[in-house]
C-alpha cells in the first residue's frame, strides 16, 4: 500500500454536520422553549436543548481529542470492531429493565391496593401504565436490541461498524428519546395510543434516529468481509425496516402548532383503530419477536456451540413470519365496528401463524441437539431455551385467543394480561437476559461471568415469578369472563360489575408476588454484572469471531 503523507486534522463531514445540526436544534428548541403554550412542553424543549448543547460539546470535544486518522476498520488483519456503543446500550438495557419491572411492581400493586395511587395524577395507574409498558419494551428491549444487533452484525460481517458519530448518535438519540417519552408521560404528555403515546415532536425525532440506525445496520451489512448475511442479520433488518414503516403509519399526526405538544393524527375512526392494531400487532411481531428470534439465532448456537438446527428451516421461518404477521392486527378489533371480513382476515392469518412461529421454536431448541447437556451445566443457556419453550407457549396461546369464539370470552380479560406477560416475561425478557450475560464478557473482554451461582438464583427466583404471574391471570381472566356472560334464570346479569372487580383482588396480590419475584431477579443480575466489570477475571485474547462453519451447517 502506497504511504500516503500525514494528513492534517480536519473535522470529518460526520462531525461538521452532525455539530451543526445539533446547534440549529438548540436553537430551535430554545425558540419553542420560549413560546410554548404548556410549562409541560417548554420542559422538553429545554431538555431538547440542553441535549444538543451537550453534543456539540462532545463532538468538538472529541475531534480535538483525536488522532487525525479515524479508528482503522482493521487491525493486523482482524476487523477492529466498534464496542463502545454495545456497552453504552447493554448497561442502559440493564438499567431501564429493572427500572421498567420495578414499575410494572408498582402498577401491579396498584391494581391489589388502589391506596398506592398517593391521590397524585403524577403517581396514577394511569400514567404508571405507560411508562412500565414503554420502559420495558422500548427503553429495556429496545436497548438490548440496539446492543446486540451492533454487536452481532459486526461479528457476523467481520467488519467495523460503519460510520463514527452515527453508531453513538443512534444510542445514545434513542436513550433521549426514552427520556422525553417517559418524562412526558409523569407530566400528562400523550396522543392515547397504546404502545405509541409519545407526541409528535418525541416521534419526529425517533424517525431520524431510526432512519440513521438502519442506516448504519444496512452499511455495515454491505461492508461484510462474508459472502453470507447470516440469518440473525435478515431478523434484525426485517425488524428495523418493518418498524420505521409502522411507525410512520401510525404516527401520522398533524401538530396543533410548533409550540404544543398536541397533535391530531390524520386517521379517524375504524381506520384509526386499524392502523393502530396494525401497527400494535406488529409491534409484537417484529419489535418483541422478529429482533428477539435475531438474538435466539445468534446467541443460542454461539452458547451451545452447535450450528442452527437447520438453516433451511430458518430461511421458511424467516420468509412465512414477516409476510403473516402483518396480516394478523384485526384479531385486536374482534366484534367491534371493523368489518367482519377483517376480523375474520385477521383471525385466519393468526391461526396461520402458529407454524412459521413453531417452526422458529423449534429451529432454536433443536440447536441444542446433542449438547443438551449443557442445560444442566450453563443456567445463561438454560435461560435461553426456556425462554424459547415459553416463545412456544405464548404463539400457541395467541392463535388460540383469536379464534373470535375465545376471544369473545378472553377480551377485555386479565387472560390478556397473561398472554402479554408469557411472551414478554418468559420469551422477550429471558432470551435478553441470555444475551446481556453472554455480551458483558464479551465485550470487557472477561473469562466469564462472577457467579454462575447468581445467574442460576436469577433463574429459579424469576421462573417462580413468571408461574405465579400467569397462572393467576389465567384464572383471573377466564373467572372475569365467565363472571361478565353469567345471567340469572329470569335473563339479568348474574353480578355487577363490581363484583367481579372484587373477585380479581387475591389473583392481582399473588401477581404482584410473582412480579416481585421477577424483580428481585433482575437485581442479582445487576449484582453479577457489576462485579463481572469491575473484578472478573480478564482474557488476553478477545473471543473469535464466529466461525462460518458454525453459521453455515445445514
Ligand atoms: C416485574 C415484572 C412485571 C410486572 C409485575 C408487570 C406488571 C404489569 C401490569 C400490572 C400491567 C397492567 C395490567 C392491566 O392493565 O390490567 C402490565 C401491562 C403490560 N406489561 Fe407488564 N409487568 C412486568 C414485566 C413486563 C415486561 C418485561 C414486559 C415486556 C417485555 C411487559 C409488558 C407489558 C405490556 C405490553 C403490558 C400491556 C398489556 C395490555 O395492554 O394488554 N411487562 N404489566
Ligand atoms: C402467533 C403469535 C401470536 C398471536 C396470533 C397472538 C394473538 C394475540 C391475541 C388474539 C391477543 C388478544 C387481543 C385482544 O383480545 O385484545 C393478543 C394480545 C397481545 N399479545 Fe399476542 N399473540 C401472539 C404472540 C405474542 C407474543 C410472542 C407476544 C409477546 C412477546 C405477544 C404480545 C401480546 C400483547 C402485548 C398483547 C396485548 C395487546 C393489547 O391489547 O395491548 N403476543 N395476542
Ligand atoms: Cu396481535
Amino acid at each position: 500500500m502506497a504511504q500516503a503523507a500525514a494528513p492534517s486534522k480536519g473535522m470529518t463531514f460526520g462531525e461538521m454536520g452532525s455539530a451543526l445540526a445539533f446547534a440549529g436544534l438548540a436553537f430551535l428548541s430554545i425558540i419553542i422553549a420560549a413560546k410554548a403554550y404548556t410549562p409541560e412542553y417548554a420542559f422538553h424543549a429545554y431538555l431538547f436543548a440542553a441535549a444538543s448543547v451537550a453534543a456539540v460539546f462532545a463532538i468538538v470535544n472529541r475531534f480535538y481529542e483525536r488522532p487525525a486518522e479515524l479508528p482503522p476498520l482493521t487491525i493486523g488483519g482482524k476487523p477492529n470492531y466498534n464496542m463502545g456503543p454495545v456497552k453504552f446500550a447493554t448497561i442502559a438495557s440493564v438499567f431501564w429493565g429493572v427500572a421498567g419491572f420495578t414499575i410494572g411492581l408498582l402498577i401491579a400493586l396498584q391494581l391489589a391496593f388502589p391506596a398506592l395511587n398517593f391521590d397524585t395524577a403524577w403517581l396514577s395507574f394511569g400514567r404508571m401504565r405507560p411508562l412500565h409498558t414503554s420502559a420495558v419494551i422500548f427503553a429495556f428491549g429496545g436497548n438490548v436490541l440496539i446492543a446486540s444487533s451492533f454487536y452481532v452484525v459486526q461479528r457476523t460481517c467481520r467488519a467495523r461498524m460503519v460510520g463514527d458519530i452515527a453508531p453513538w448518535f443512534v444510542v445514545l438519540g434513542y436513550n433521549f428519546f426514552i427520556v422525553i417519552a417517559g418524562t412526558g408521560y409523569l407530566l400528562g404528555i400523550t396522543q392515547g395510543k397504546e404502545y405509541a403515546e409519545p407526541e409528535w415532536y418525541a416521534d419526529l425525532f425517533l424517525t431520524i434516529v431510526w432512519v440513521t440506525y438502519f442506516l448504519v445496520f444496512l452499511g455495515t451489512v454491505m461492508r461484510r468481509k462474508e459472502p453470507h448475511i447470516y440469518v440473525a442479520n435478515w431478523f434484525y433488518l426485517a425488524f428495523i425496516l418493518t418498524i420505521a414503516v409502522l411507525h410512520l403509519g401510525n404516527n401520522a399526526a398533524i401538530p396543533v402548532s410548533l409550540f404544543s405538544p398536541k397533535s391530531y393524527i390524520v386517521w379517524s375512526g375504524v381506520q384509526d383503530a386499524l392502523v393502530q392494531w396494525w401497527y400494535g400487532h406488529n409491534a409484537v411481531g417484529f419489535f418483541l419477536t422478529a429482533g428477539f428470534l435475531a438474538i435466539m439465532y445468534y446467541f443460542i448456537p454461539k452458547r451451545a456451540e452447535r450450528p442452527v438446527y437447520s438453516y433451511r428451516l430458518s430461511i421458511i421461518h424467516f420468509w412465512s413470519l414477516i409476510f403473516m404477521y402483518i396480516w394478523a392486527g384485526p384479531h385486536h378489533l374482534h366484534y367491534t365496528a371493523l368489518p367482519d371480513w377483517a376480523q375474520t382476515l385477521g383471525m385466519v392469518f393468526s391461526v396461520m401463524l402458529w407454524m412459521p412461529s413453531w417452526g422458529g421454536m423449534i429451529n432454536g431448541l433443536m440447536t441444542l441437539s446433542g449438547a443438551w447437556d449443557k442445560l444442566r451445566t450453563d443456567p445463561v443457556l438454560r435461560l435461553m431455551v426456556v425462554s424459547v419453550a415459553f416463545y412456544g407457549m405464548a404463539t400457541f396461546e395467541g392463535p388460540l385467543m383469536s379464534v373470535k369464539a375465545v376471544n369473545s370470552l378472553s377480551h377485555y380479560t386479565d387472560w390478556t394480561i397473561g398472554h402479554v406477560h408469557a411472551g414478554a416475561l418468559g420469551w422477550v425478557a429471558y432470551i435478553s437476559f441470555g444475551a446481556i450475560y453472554c455480551l458483558v464478557p464479551w465485550l470487557w473482554n472477561k473469562k466469564e461471568l462472577y457467579s454462575m451461582k447468581a445467574v442460576s438464583w436469577h433463574f429459579w427466583i424469576s421462573t417462580l415469578g413468571i408461574v405465579l404471574y400467569i397462572s393467576s391471570m389465567w384464572v383471573a381472566g377466564i373467572l372475569q369472563g365467565l363472571m361478565w356472560r353469567a345471567y340469572t334464570s329470569l335473563g339479568f346479569l348474574e353480578y355487577s360489575f363490581i363484583e367481579t372487580v372484587e373477585a380479581m383482588n387475591p389473583f392481582y396480590v399473588i401477581r404482584a408476588l410473582g412480579g416481585a419475584f421477577f424483580v428481585a431477579g433482575s437485581l442479582i443480575m445487576v449484582w453479577n454484572v457489576w462485579k463481572t466489570i469491575s473484578v472478573g477475571e480478564a482474557v488476553e485474547e478477545a473471543p473469535q469471531a464466529m466461525q462460518p462453519a458454525l453459521i453455515a451447517a445445514e
